[in-house]
């Protein structure tokens, strides 16, 4: 039996579409895999009564088909589904490191990132990575084509999760089919920012990079409350705030003394649209730990 706590992501960041991730340090699902000679699937804990059993149709289900590793399997949800927390990502995260232990596959972490992706297709249509590659590596990641690059970086943030769902396929169909060449001038200017933001763990260049034209405020007008959440979040010192991943949540960078006001200003701000929300105050965490063996 082998246990592994997976952590929750943000991806994104704004400028980093589909390429940027991190880590957060809470919450977290666990997942606890068992050989077992058919795959069965339970699941407990946030939101657990939303999210299927079915392995075909739940994303570690597909972790398993990848790894050809059977097995009994128990995820207890700390991160909510449809979140934009990277709650589909975390289970399968955490199914590949596990399973890579349980059945001895000897694969790197870095080499788990795409096989734990394909859980990611399943949902969302995309196997896109940028969800998995943090829950497994920790830090900030950067996956691309090419492969996946993280750092660790000590950036305080707030995540702040509005109590409606928001589901990742239905957001991607908003996603603008192109894009001037202004925004993406100002997209890789931004991009760019960010990274050298996490490279010196430097909260006000992360937050000045965390800017988009493109892509956000598309996705911004599907969470009520964003622009009031987004204008006092910055008030209350806030260096940048931007959706995570593809919302609802809302994610801002900041300095450690002004975290509690910063979580405090966005709670109020959604509780003034009339929504009820849980704010998470955060920091750029590490990736799946194995808990027990
Ligand atoms: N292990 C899992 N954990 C969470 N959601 C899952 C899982 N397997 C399948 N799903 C489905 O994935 C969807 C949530 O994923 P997604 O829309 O990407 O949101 P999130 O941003 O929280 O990852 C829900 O429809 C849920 O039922
Ligand atoms: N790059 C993806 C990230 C989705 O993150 P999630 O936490 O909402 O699953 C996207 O923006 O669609």
């Amino acid at each position: 039996m082998v246990t592994v706590r997976a952590p929750a992501t943000s991806a994104n960041l704004g400028s980093g579409f589909d390429v940027f991730g991190t880590a957060l340090s809470r919450p977290a699902d666990v997942v606890t895999v068992e050989k077992a000679a058919e795959t069965t699937i339970e699941v407990t804990g946030v939101g657990a009564q939303y999210i299927p059993e079915d392995p075909e149709k739940n994303t570690v289900g597909a972790v398993v088909e990848a790894l050809d590793a059977p097995a009994r399997i128990h995820i207890d949800k700390g991160v909510r589904p449809a979140s934009g927390l990277g709650s589909s990502a975390a289970s399968a995260a955490g199914a590949a490191v596990a399973l890579n232990r349980l059945y001895d596959r000897g694969l790197s972490r870095k080499e788990l990132v795409p096989i734990a992706a394909e859980g990611e297709a399943v949902v969302s249509g995309v196997a896109h990575s940028d969800n998995v590659a943090p829950s497994i590596l920790g830090g900030f990641t950067v996956t691309t084509a090419e492969g996946t690059r993280s750092v660790d970086a000590a950036i305080p943030l707030v995540v702040c999760l509005p109590d409606v769902a928001v589901s990742t396929r239905d957001a991607r169909r908003v996603v603008p089919e192109t894009a001037p060449m202004d925004d993406l001038v100002e997209t890789v200017g931004n991009a760019a920012t960010l990274a050298i933001g996490m490279c010196r763990s430097d909260p006000d260049l992360v937050g000045l990079g965390m800017d988009d034209p493109v892509v956000t405020p598309e996705r911004a007008r599907l969470i009520t409350g964003y622009d009031e959440v987004r204008e006092r979040a910055f008030d209350a010192g806030a260096t940048g705030v931007t959706v995570s991943g593809a919302g609802p949540a809302v994610i801002a960078a900041c300095r450690d003394r002004d975290r509690r006001r910063v979580a405090a200003a966005m709670l109020d701000a959604f509780d003034g649209a009339g929504i009820e929300a849980r704010a998470y105050q955060s920091r750029i965490g590490r990736g799946s730990t194995i808990l027990d063996e």
